[in-house]
């Protein structure tokens, strides 16, 4: 983002609601004035007499009285039509131009231009992620801690969800929330804040399931990747080890010809963090990471929260511009005037440029993390676009949309908005996931292609869920299932899930999903869920299982799956259902019952019992 700060985020369809009245021009004053100078005055539908006279450096009375030389009485609150504009603007000297009032509500989207004498280098903004336990805490405390021994900022430091350090005369700003679930949940709302990510790998532990996952996040985002080798203290710490299993992940190291840098760390006792810093900032250097500090401020929230005594606080990362106590701002769907506004020691600051994380009071309500700012020229102008974000976010909570669908496929390759389907594979054993991935990765209809974004063994996860949403992708369950947590998690994000356990079957239907053809859906149903709490071994009849059901229903004639640790171990019929001794049709979540799976006995306490019933659907 070195000269064009430019936040694309597709699929934010522009909507005409969006496209009401909201008063006042794009708030950059300095333009504003630029504009002034060149002779155009900007304007939007429905301006007020008061807001024409602010942009002309008029008083609301002289424009009142020009009108009234015309011929026309108005108030200080009077909506502007086109004509009245265009005179009183003829009258002061300046060509009056209409322009459209959508894209200060959609602030998100709009394109940001800077002009490049205007830009100046800033600091970087850096996310640790990796396995738990390997120490990103531990790292974060240290960076954190050390800065207060170079006395450059002093002071305790606060949690504010972010915070700076100085390294040789620069800066460094960590996002404080390790891992890749905040990250991938910022991301997911469209907010791209971290130019780099430290990818922390114990040394005596080496890659494990969290550190793929943090690799896959960080390659999504696309944004460089510096690998820590932690715990080098440690006996048994295998630093080249770790870099073999590491670069395997695909990131090789710049000492094997690679681009990516490999640190040997000790979070604990603070050996190599200087080093590891220092690389952060030859990375950034090379990233040119540049923002126009003269521009009103926009960034991103970090952290919301209500306090007691403060009421809405929120932590703001500027991302450029320059944000000033005082400042008119819209922050996600709330809006205000930054009362407070304080840094990470506490202290209270005036002004914040680029890269800066700081802590503000004076929304009216408390926005999420992933809410975009940005600072208007008027407190009047914040609050209406404000207003009006505020109910468009109420209207689209009341129809959710869906991330991406099987449905919709055909209809964005058609449309050419698709040339890539992303897909996250989840499967049973290690074999299986490659042999899928591979399979949907030789699918190439009519130039669009399958892009598997994550293919790995294991259960289907919230942070799958998080990702797809981030990336548009569906994911793909072999032989292993979402628990109901998951499944909620998918429908509030809107993320197709599908289950399969046939790799042709799978392919056919992506297939038949780009070609349009897809056949009238089964949709399978899940009834419910029940826990085996215990087995009661009977000789003749084999293993019956005690069950609880927690979730739902299980009705004696559906399908049946037994899950352990989420993975589908088995799938048939039940061949008894019963209420203590009476066979019972159906059994509703908060009761017991008896059950026994058809040909299969090899039950254990802790397995999941889910029902299913498939049912067909009419496609969208
Ligand atoms: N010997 C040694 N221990 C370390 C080092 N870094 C972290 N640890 C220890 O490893 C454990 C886990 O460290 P954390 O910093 O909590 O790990 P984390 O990655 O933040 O873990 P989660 O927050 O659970 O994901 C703690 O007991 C730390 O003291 C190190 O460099 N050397």
């Amino acid at each position: 983002m070195a000269k064009k700060t430019k936040n694309n985020k597709k699929g934010h369809n522009s909507n005409n609601k969006n496209k009401k009245k909201t008063g006042a021009s794009f708030p950059n004053k300095k333009d504003d004035k630029k504009l002034l100078n060149d002779g155009i005055c900007e304007y939007e539908d429905g301006v007020t007499v008061e807001e024409l006279a602010e942009k002309l450096g008029k008083t609301p009375a002289e424009v009142i009285k020009v009108l009234f030389m015309l011929g026309t009485m108005v108030t200080i609150n009077s909506s502007l039509n086109d004509e009245q504009v265009e005179l009183i603007c003829l009258e002061y000297g300046y060509e009056a131009k209409k322009v459209n009032n959508a894209s200060a509500l959609n602030f998100e989207d709009m394109d940001i231009v800077d002009d490049p004498a205007d830009l100046q280098p800033r600091p970087p903004v850096v996310t640790i992620m990796g396995h738990v336990d390997h120490g990103k805490t531990t790292l974060l405390d240290h960076i954190r801690k050390s800065r207060v021994a170079e006395g450059e900022f002093g002071g305790i430091t606060q949690h504010i969800g972010a915070y700076q350090v100085p390294v040789n005369g620069k800066k460094i700003t960590f996002l404080d929330t390790p891992g890749h679930e905040a990250f991938t949940a910022m991301r997911a709302r469209g907010a791209q804040c971290t130019d780099i990510v430290i990818i922390v790998v114990a040394a005596d532990d080496g890659v494990m399931p969290q550190t793929r996952e943090a690799v896959d996040h960080a390659k999504a985002a696309n944004v460089p990747i510096i690998v820590a080798v932690n715990k080098i203290d440690k006996e048994g710490a295998d630093p080249d080890r770790i870099k073999n299993e590491v670069s395997e992940l695909g990131l090789l190291p710049e000492d094997w010809g690679g681009d990516v840098p490999y640190c040997n760390i000790s979070a604990k006792k603070g050996i190599g963090i200087t080093e590891l810093l220092e690389t952060v900032i030859i990375v950034a250097e090379m990233a040119e990471l540049k923002a126009n500090p003269k521009r009103l401020a926009l960034g991103t929230v970090v952290e919301g929260r209500l306090d007691r005594g403060r009421g809405p606080v929120a932590t703001l990362l500027v991302q450029n511009g320059t944000l000033h106590a005082g400042d008119p701002i819209v922050v996600g769907s709330t809006f205000g005037r930054v009362r407070q506004m304080l840094n990470d020691s506490g202290r209270s600051l005036k002004d914040a440029g680029p890269a800066t994380p700081v802590e503000i009071t004076g929304l009216n309500d408390v926005p999420e993390a992933g809410d975009k700012f940005m600072v208007f020229p008027s407190e009047k102008e914040a609050r209406r676009i404000g207003e009006e974000r505020a109910k468009i976010k109420q209207e689209k909570e009341r129809n959710t949309s869906s991330a991406m669908s099987l449905d919709d496929l055909f209809n964005q390759i058609k449309e050419g908005e698709v040339a890539n389907l992303n897909v996250i594979v989840k499967a049973d054993v290690n074999g299986t996931a490659e042999a899928v991935r591979s399979s949907l990765e030789k699918i190439d209809i009519e130039g669009a292609k399958v892009n598997v974004i994550r293919s790995t063994v294991g259960a289907i996860s919230e942070s799958d869920v998080l990702l797809a949403s981030a990336s548009k992708a569906i994911i793909y369950g072999f032989n292993v299932r979402p628990d109901a947590n998951v499944r909620r998690k998918a429908e509030e994000e809107g993320v197709e899930i599908r289950l399969h356990n046939v790799i042709y079957k799978m392919v056919e239907e992506i297939e038949a999903a780009m070609k349009g053809m897809l056949a009238p859906e089964l949709e399978e149903v899940v009834t419910g869920q029940a826990e085996i709490r215990q087995i009661y071994k009977v000789s003749k009849l084999g293993n019956i299982a005690g069950c609880y059901v927690t979730d739902g229903v299980i009705k004696r004639n559906s399908g049946v799956r037994l899950i352990r640790d989420g993975v589908v171990v088995y799938e048939g019929k039940l061949s008894s259902l019963k209420r203590f001794k009476d066979d019972a049709k159906e059994v509703a979540q908060g009761f017991e019952c008896g059950l026994m799976i058809e040909n299969f006995n090899d039950i254990k306490e802790g397995d999941i019992v889910e029902g299913y019933i498939m049912k067909e659907v009419e496609r969208a």
